[in-house]
């Protein structure tokens, strides 16, 4: 099974895949700059939650790579600069914010021995060490997710949770591929997810390459395929998970998260434990807006053409939140939570 490092650094550049190309075509950028990193999070070139953390911790190593001076307050000052403009490019994925925390930490904790080339090295094996875990924790999830799904089970999956999203397997997409290396005969059932079709374009294009069954539904199909039994179980991902257990994810979730407990569908989460927030409340959770024109538009790079009128008021949010209420269990590299997710999601952070 190919599994894909969708950001990586190498040497002193980081080098991405352009997600917007995929399926037409395979196009790989690479900058030096940190500011490049940002723009590419912004647009969307690097995607899924887990996949913004570690190229944002990559950018916090460009920062440090490319800081002329040997002077350690302004490689700080430096590192404090890119933290901020690379914090500001996706509000609602925990992980991007909690890479750049670490990244930082570890580069102040660094200060101590008053060079900026150990701060340098401190900055850049922490960011290589988060792409590092993140792999081995998808790894960890597939096998620990996989155990629930069963030989001939149809699962319906939303947005893309794969090799695009994360720094390798895949969240929600490695345990459908844990269960298929397993010798599990499934179906995935992938919606397409408008409006940027990260379903269509993206885990299509995935599961395709790795040989696993799969069918494309509109977004709108959902309701209709469980009300005659065809889906067996939804998993998915998550973009910030409270302690409360509600969590944001893809426009979409909230309403296949009703569907299934309408239907009596089992309803997983699959996400690493960097994605859970313990600090905000649901009052504090900021769901991204994105341009009007995503809406009115097909995705890029067909994005000169029109499906509306052109000047038609939309609304465009890239999340939506999932009471816990809805959720079956959540899995992550540490084990499964179920309710009370209060309760069982503060176990696994403490563990
Ligand atoms: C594995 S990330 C969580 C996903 O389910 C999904 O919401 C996601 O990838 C985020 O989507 P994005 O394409 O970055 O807007």
């Amino acid at each position: 099974m190919e599994v894909l490092k969708p950001v990586d650094l190498v040497g002193d550049k980081v080098v991405w895949l352009d997600t917007r190309y995929i399926p037409w075509k395979e196009v790989w950028k690479e900058t030096t700059d940190y500011k490049e990193v940002a723009r590419a999070i912004k647009d969307m070139e690097v995607r899924g939650a887990p996949a913004i953390g570690v190229a944002a911790a990559f950018g916090m190593a460009l920062a440090a790579l490319h800081y002329e001076g040997e002077d350690v307050e302004g490689l700080l000052r430096r590192l404090r600069e890119a933290k901020e403009v690379l914090a500001n490019t996706r509000p609602t994925a925990v992980n991007l914010f909690w890479a750049l925390e670490r990244v930082m930490k570890r580069a102040e904790e660094a200060t101590r021995s008053g060079s900026a080339e150990a701060v340098r090295e401190a900055v850049v094996e922490e960011a290589r060490k988060i792409q590092q875990e993140d792999i081995e924790s998808n790894v960890k999830m597939g096998k620990i997710g996989a155990k629930l799904i069963e030989d001939g089970d149809v699962v319906l999956t939303h947005c893309n949770t794969g090799s695009l999203a994360t720094a390798g397997y895949g969240t929600a997409l490695g345990v459908i591929r844990a269960a298929w290396e397993e010798g599990k005969r499934i179906e995935v059932i992938a919606t397409e997810t408008r409006p940027l079709d990260q379903g269509a374009r993206l885990t299509v294009w995935e599961l395709k390459r790795d040989g696993i069954p799969v069918k494309l539904i509109a977004d709108t199909m959902v309701g209709y395929l469980m009300s005659k039994g065809k889906v067996d179980k939804v998993f998915l991902g998550a973009d910030r998970i409270l302690l409360s257990g509600h969590f944001a994810n893809k426009i979409g979730t909230y309403q296949i998260a009703v569907l299934a407990k309408h239907h009596g569908v089992p309803f997983y989460v699959v996400a690493p434990t960097s994605t859970v927030d313990p600090k905000i409340t649901l009052d504090e959770l900021v769901i991204e807006e994105r341009d009007p024109d995503e809406v009115r538009r097909c995705p890029y790079p067909f994005e000169k053409v029109y499906v509306t009128v052109r000047d038609v008021e939309v609304y465009n949010p890239a999340f939506d939140v999932t009471p816990p209420e809805l959720v079956t269990a959540i899995i992550t590299e540490r084990g499964i939570a179920y309710p009370p997710f209060y309760v069982s999601l503060k176990k696994l952070l403490e563990g």
